[in-house]
């Protein structure tokens, strides 16, 4: 028999109701019943809810004023197997750091007792920085990403998990065959789905279409078709990167993908940093989404991305941490990074006469919740306080004592939002929530 005890949290609640719209219940509550949320409202209509519901076995949790809950945050792009290079080497562009730091990590997720122990720090860390869903390139070797996708159901976190797919250049022994690419994949998906997991589902990962041919790309993207599943891979992050791109297929970067039958409703593009008008267009019509990286794309000394533009164009747009090219596998890092580049940008714009208002808190607290459950096409599930929603949620608590600065004075529950974006951390994150459960 389920438990059928109504959670009833009271207080403080922030969440975005719709693209770009910041919603707050000053003395709010949500009632949650199992993993979905029943109800949602201000707390002065509670007595009716639960007459009307039938609400008898309740246990309410009663937030303090420091406090807000707000929905859990998305990292719509982060390479677990990458955390142990995390805050090392980020003093090479993006293909150079791929050959010296980047592919010699990710070879050692051969042997399967290293990959548990990195895999599971990762879930637990990053559950522990607030992010109730990741989407995860793991490593070419299908048999220990499915340790990944363990770790992620073991601790309770909302995942997607790739198997990568390499033929060409990378060392020899980080490579598969054009053959092995395809079946290890099929193998890999068989696998993850045998889990028969609500929370952890595959996703196709081919690595960025430098590592793959056309062929190859075709077959995996047939793959998503017969599985129905999500596509991820990398797009015009870097400037050699493009021009390689030029020199190998002869098309725009999303051209290529286009033609390869990569861009589809649940593509995640990450970076997306140097596309032309006519590729933004092609991606806002095919439905693809971005995953804006933008710790990732300073570190690598990669380029600015233009959030701005790409909304405007009609494309879905969540945040990525991008470990380890990002400096934290913290989503409110990458909230920070988004908004200085994104007023970096409007520095430039500005002196072009033109009018650029850059992403502010509110801004880059949507892109990491709702933003995010939309670019991962998951946003009939996630992303926010919609009832019949999934309950991922954080209490964030912005009047600790061991905190990063003091709370000197009775703020306002946007006032909380704003210090949290702005110098929260982890400790102020005091509980998380996915699906119902509580996993910090
Ligand atoms: N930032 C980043 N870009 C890539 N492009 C291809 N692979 C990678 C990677 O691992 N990280
Ligand atoms: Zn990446």
């Amino acid at each position: 028999m389920p438990d059928q005890t109504v959670h009833i949290y009271i207080g403080n609640i922030i969440h975005c109701n719709k693209p770009f719209t910041v919603h707050t219940f000053e003395k709010g509550f949500i009632a949650v019943r199992g993993s979905k949320i029943l109800a949602i409202d201000n707390v002065s209509a509670l007595g009716k809810y639960k007459i009307n519901l039938g609400l008898r076995n309740t246990h309410e949790v009663l937030l303090k004023d420091s406090q807000i809950l707000i929905p859990g945050l998305i990292d719509t792009h982060i390479h677990a197997c990458q955390y142990p290079n995390i805050g090392l080497g980020l003093d090479r562009p993006l293909l150079e750091w791929l050959d010296t730091y980047t592919y010699p990590m990710e070879k050692k997720f051969k042997e399967v007792e290293y990959s548990a122990k990195v895999y599971d720090a990762v879930v637990k860390r990053t559950l522990y920085h607030g992010t109730t869903t990741a989407c995860y390139f793991a490593s070419l070797f299908g048999n220990t990403n499915l340790i990944l996708a363990d770790a992620a159901i073991k601790y309770g976190q909302r995942a997607l998990v790739g198997k990568v797919n390499m033929t060409r250049l990378a060392p020899p022994d980080y490579l598969e065959t054009p053959e092995q690419t395809v079946t290890n994949t099929r193998r890999f998906i068989e696998a993850m789905l045998a889990k028969k997991s609500n929370l952890v589902k595959p996703i196709i990962t081919p690595r960025f279409a430098l590592s793959l041919q056309m062929e190859e790309m075709k077959k995996l993207a047939d793959l998503a078709k017969e599985f129905n599943l999500h596509i991820q891979t990398h797009i015009s992050e870097n400037t050699e990167e493009c021009k390689e791109i030029g020199n190998l297929f002869g098309k725009p970067y999303a051209d290529v993908y286009d033609e390869a039958n990569l861009l589809t409703e649940k593509t995640i593009l990450a970076h997306a940093v140097y596309l032309s008008e006519a590729e933004i267009r092609l991606i806002a019509e095919s439905g693809s989404s971005v995953s804006h990286c933008p710790s990732s794309n300073l570190n690598l000394r990669s380029g600015l991305c233009d959030v701005k533009e790409l909304v405007h164009a009609g494309v879905r747009v969540g945040l990525g941490t991008d470990v380890s090219g990002g400096r934290s596998l913290s989503i409110m890092d990458a909230m920070r990074s988004a908004i200085d580049t994104s007023v970096a940008i409007s520095f430039h714009k500005n002196k072009e006469d033109e009018e650029y208002d850059p992403l502010n808190c509110y801004d880059v607290f949507y892109l990491a919740t709702l933003g995010g459950a939309e670019a991962l096409a998951l946003d009939d599930i996630i992303g926010n306080f919609e009832v019949d929603k999934e309950f991922d949620a954080l209490i964030v608590d912005m009047g600790i004592e061991e905190g990063c600065a003091d709370y000197l004075h009775e703020c306002t529950p946007l006032e909380l939002l704003q210090k949290f974006v702005y110098v929260g951390d982890d400790r102020n994150i005091v509980s998380v929530f996915v699906s119902g459960k509580k996993v910090k």
